[in-house]
């Protein structure tokens, strides 16, 4: 079976990217690529990456008016990626139209809450309660909207999964146990992740930023 983890190649520079994803791609099963990658590279820089021969989750986490969202959509579905996400908050209409734009062989998938917000940033937003109704009503809607899963925490993923069984469920904000959070608030280890019933853990800086980021890789990968 193909490895869970999805390494996020979190950088403006394509060659950067590119020796990354070489390194690492025996012990990853998928390259994340996300805004500051494709707003500095583009469909052409999404192609490039192609290459590792690795499927491409497109992270741009897109939220604007259902009309806007669905071109946009449209115009990525040449590039056929495996996963794209869009905002649960966009609501149902822009997440209906997003998957009707959508290549058939992408997965779909809403962001519901980032991982880099605790319950305080929520109550910031206006949004009271706990993360994990939050998660869970976004969870609700993306599904009800035909989306093929959600993004969450894996602090919410038991839950998410339990109401959902064959939801997509995406994992981020993964850490190893003695690893440094950073701006992450909602974290968990890749063994809680991949337990708990994530789909894919989306890991970047504990790989990326490694020394050397083939062992990271497969040191995570051993804890799987
Ligand atoms: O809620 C979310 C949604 C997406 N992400 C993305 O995942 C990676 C995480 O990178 P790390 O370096 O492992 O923190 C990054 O590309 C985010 O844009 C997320 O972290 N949380």
């Amino acid at each position: 079976m193909s490895s869970r983890v999805y390494v996020a190649l979190d950088t403006p520079d394509l060659a950067r990217a590119q020796a990354l994803a070489a390194k690492v791609r025996h012990h990853v099963g998928g390259i994340k690529l996300g805004l500051e990658f494709f707003c500095a590279n583009g469909p052409a820089g999404v192609r490039a990456l192609e290459e590792v021969g690795l499927p491409v989750f497109l992270d741009l986490k897109l939220h604007d008016i259902p009309n806007t969202v669905a071109k946009a959509v449209q115009s990525l579905a040449p590039l056929a990626p495996a996963v794209l996400t869009v905002h649960a908050a966009g609501g149902r209409a822009m997440l209906e139209d997003a998957k009707a734009a959508a290549h058939p062989d992408t997965r779909v998938v809403a962001v519901t809450m980032l991982t880099s917000l605790d319950e305080r940033d929520l109550a910031d937003t206006g949004v009271a309660g706990s993360a994990h109704d939050h998660v869970l009503r976004l969870a609700e809607l993306a599904r009800a909207a035909g989306l093929d899963g959600i993004v969450c925490s894996g602090a919410e993923v038991r839950a998410a999964k339990a109401v959902w069984p064959d939801g997509f469920f995406v994992v981020p904000g993964v850490r190893p146990a003695d690893g440094a959070v950073g701006d992450q608030k909602r974290v968990v280890t890749p063994r809680q992740a991949a337990d708990d019933g994530a789909s894919i853990l989306v890991i970047g800086r504990p790989i990326t930023q490694a020394d050397d980021p083939d062992a990271a890789a497969r040191a995570i990968a051993a804890t799987l």
